[in-house]
């Protein structure tokens, strides 16, 4: 479904270029979820961006769906939730998360469905007729995952969108992603700084090394698909959380 091959990337600025990716050769199977994890500034979010069709890489290869990443891009092959809500202000959350639909030409009855659904996924029942200013940044973030959802892409591309929740908030959050990550069967790219939301939410977990950005590690997970919250207290999941605290570190050492 994503498949990438040396691909670089090389930011042009006043300082002089920023090599934020290098040699990244990674493929990714539908259905798969796979996170990215590695220190700030290693590339997780450009790497996000290149599958988006929103930076273009200055070498490699990279194909979406079998198709250029603009091509995917207008094809509507993604949902991107980011790590700042991005709501429009001017529109209620059902507003906001209508917006898309309203776009691609969904017929009323669905509008009104997908909204009421992917509202409810989110556990923000109620709130439909609110402003973006009248919620918490939580909530806000919550909005924003169900407009990504709401017009149900193969793709869902997620740039850290748990990091500013309570950790109970959070919790609850990656219990119903995986739920609706089994339900729907979408390809999930989650960038995150969290090990053990790596861990519970991932197939595969990629270890990004410091700037510039490259793959130091990919660890298939051995943990069934179905996976309650205590299964953190298990031995394969802190085996897996160690072997990416150890790709963290030997990353960091060889840079
Ligand atoms: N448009 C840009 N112009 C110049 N440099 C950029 C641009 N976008 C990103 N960079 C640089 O590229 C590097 C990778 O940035 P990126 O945002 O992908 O990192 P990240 O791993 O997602 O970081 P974080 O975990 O902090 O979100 C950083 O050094 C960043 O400053």
């Amino acid at each position: 479904m994503i498949s990438a091959r040396g691909l670089n990337l090389t930011f042009r600025t006043n300082d002089g270029p920023v090599h934020a990716l290098k040699d990244v050769d990674l493929d990714i199977g539908p259905g798969e979820f796979v996170s990215f994890i590695g220190p700030s500034g290693c590339g997780k979010t450009t790497f996000l961006r290149c599958v988006a069709g929103l930076e273009t890489p200055t070498g490699g290869t990279l194909q979406v769906n079998g198709m250029s990443p603009d091509a995917a891009r207008r094809a509507r092959a993604y949902g991107y939730v980011f790590q700042a809500a991005g709501l429009y202000p001017w529109r209620t959350i059902g507003g906001n998360i209508r917006l898309p639909l309203e776009i691609m030409g969904f017929p009323e009855e669905e509008k009104r469905k997908r909204v009421r659904d992917t509202l409810a996924l989110v556990d923000l029942e109620g709130f439909e007729k609110k402003y973006p200013w009248q919620l918490s940044g939580g909530m806000q973030q919550r909005a924003s995952i169900a407009r990504a959802l709401s017009f149900d892409a193969g793709i869902l591309l997620m740039d850290e969108p748990f990091g500013a929740l309570d950790e109970i908030v959070r919790d609850r959050l990656n219990e119903e992603l995986l739920s609706l990550w089994a339900r729907t069967g979408k390809t999930m790219l989650f960038v995150t700084h969290s090990i053990p939301e790596a861990v519970y939410l991932s197939t595969r977990i990629v270890v990004m090394s410091p700037r510039p950005g490259r793959i130091s590690d990919v660890i298939e997970s051995p943990l069934p698909r179905e996976r309650p919250l205590d299964i953190r207290d298990s031995r394969a999941f802190i085996e897996i959380a160690h072997r990416v605290r150890e790709g963290l570190r030997a990353g960091m050492e060889a840079a």
